[in-house]
């Protein structure tokens, strides 16, 4: 299988726009879609748009509709026809397909249940208080979330992991109200695995419907009007989850309405590495992201041979696999394999890329993260490939992509949380703090604030 995957040599300053442009594809800005994806936009809309015109466009009909609208979208994009009382998965449906999911498979969903919950419960924020020395005392009070969606993908592959990472995480912050929401294909909420996770995980609200439509539905709920409709789904107050394109612009979209965790769309790793680095592991890693499809994978090293010898393997493992085909077209839309002069280069164009993924495949790794800031997650060394973190490990593999992680993080327990502070000062406190608070609210010309103290004064 013939792979025709853009090989970069940033160590020549013509190799600027090539990584410019790599970037701009990578985020979310970039609106890049697939000539499928913009075949689907005519169909459904009769004319070219851009995802971002796309997604205003559902979201504002879903808000303005409700159930009907999400319908019709569900249907036009995913081939679905259901009726209004067909959009919530009825509780026997998730019973049945736990009673008939495979025991060794319930098994290793509490054992990945079990280590996602002590990682997620170890870093728990708690509350905190701080007595000032002069008067006056304070605390900031966590309170979970009451009512949170979750969004798991369901358009090229099958995501139970995906409930593990939300849900757990939301569960160990004390989140009572979890709605689940996947896509109306096999991938999606008819798969029996997914349904199984839900039902194992105490979770009874799954919703078929995906997409942009899923994420309108859940910020501005499909029934506004009270009372509320059985199984129609109600509005939550924070949407979290991975998807694609259509999803994460979706959530960006409705961000003010709800809370969102971040952007965590198409997924992205870069791999380091070097002459200890086997090109077949490398192969390997680059290619269970791609195989997400759409996923992008970069190669960094600064030993020059292996950007062939990956090349090569890349070639042989793509023809072995079953989603080959699919991986081999992320690869050469979204995938290089850059040369850098060494490794603070390395670390620099990392910084720059911000990935959702970063595998330090190479020797030294903590020396080289020691340069590094920027990464949703980072993957020590030649036996931490990523599907250790994507499965197992604790940490939730729902990560920010397209350079947000710059500024943003992984979903964690903390992110099901808010705060509120307390603050606790007696007559004697007041006193001993009225002289600062008087000065500084006279200088902002605010004199009702000033009285408000001084009239406890007198
Ligand atoms: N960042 C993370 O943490 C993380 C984790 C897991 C998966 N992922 C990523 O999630 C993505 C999942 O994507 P997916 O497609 O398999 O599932 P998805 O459920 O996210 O998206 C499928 C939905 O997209 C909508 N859609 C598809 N084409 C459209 C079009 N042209 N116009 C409007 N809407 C359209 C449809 O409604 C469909 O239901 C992958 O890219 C994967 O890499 C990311
Ligand atoms: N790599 C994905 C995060 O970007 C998570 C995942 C789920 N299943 C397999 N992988
Ligand atoms: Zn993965």
């Amino acid at each position: 299988m013939k792979l025709k995957i853009a090989r970069i040599d940033a160590r020549r300053p013509e190799s600027l726009s090539a990584l410019q442009e790599l970037r701009h594809k990578l985020a979310p800005d970039g609106n890049v879609v697939s000539d499928a994806g913009r075949r689907k936009t005519i169909e459904v809309f009769g004319e070219p748009l851009t995802p971002t015109q796309v997604v205003e466009r559902i979201c504002d009909d879903v808000r303005d509709r409700g159930v009907e609208a999400a319908l019709e979208y569900g249907e036009k994009l995913d081939g679905a026809r259901l009726a209004a009382d067909e959009l919530r998965v009825p509780a026997e449906e998730l019973a049945a397909a736990h009673a008939a999911a495979e025991p060794e498979f319930l098994e290793t969903v509490r054992r990945l249940r079990a280590n996602i919950l002590r990682f997620q419960s170890a870093i728990l924020h708690t509350d905190v208080s701080v007595d000032l020395p002069g008067g006056g005392s304070l605390r900031q009070r966590y309170l979970p979330l009451e009512r949170v969606g979750l969004c798991v993908p369901g358009g090229a592959a099958a995501y139970p992991s995906t409930v593990l990472m939300t849900a757990v995480p939301a569960q160990a912050a004390g989140v009572k109200e979890l709605a689940v929401v996947a896509p109306p294909t096999k991938f999606g909420s008819y798969n029996t695995d997914l349904l199984a996770t839900c039902h194992e995980l105490g979770i009874d609200e799954v919703y078929r419907v995906g997409g942009a439509q899923a994420v309108a539905a859940m910020a501005y709920g499909l029934d506004p009007s009270p009372p509320q409709g059985e199984g129609i789904l109600r509005k939550v107050d924070k949407i979290v989850g991975p998807g694609n394109l259509f999803v994460a612009l979706a959530k960006r979209h409705v961000y003010g309405t709800v809370d969102i965790d971040s952007i965590a769309g198409p997924s992205e790793v870069i791999v380091i590495a070097d002459q200890s680095t086997p090109a077949r592991y490398a192969a390997a890693d680059l290619i269970a992201q791609a195989e997400h499809a759409p996923g992008s994978a970069v190669l960094v090293t600064w030993h020059e041979p292996l950007i062939e010898a990956v090349a090569e393997e890349l070639e042989k493992q793509l023809a072995e696999l079953s989603r080959g085909e699919l991986a081999k077209q992320s690869l050469e839309a979204f995938g290089a394999l850059i040369t850098v002069g060494d490794r603070a280069q390395a670390a620099r164009l990392c910084d720059e890329l911000a990935t959702e993924h970063l595998h330090l495949a190479c020797e030294q790794p903590q020396q080289l993260l020691d340069q590094i800031r920027c990464a949703g997650a980072v993957f020590m060394g030649p036996h931490s490939p990523v599907p250790v973190g994507d499965y197992a490990a604790g940490p939730s593999h729902v990560l920010p992509t397209g350079a947000t992680a710059r500024f943003a993080s992984g979903l964690s327990s903390n992110d099901f949380l808010r705060s509120n502070s307390v603050i606790e000062f007696t007559a004697k406190d007041l006193k001993a703090n009225a002289e600062d608070i008087v000065r500084i609210a006279e200088k902002e010309s605010l004199t009702a604030h000033a009285a408000a103290v001084s009239v406890r004064l007198e």
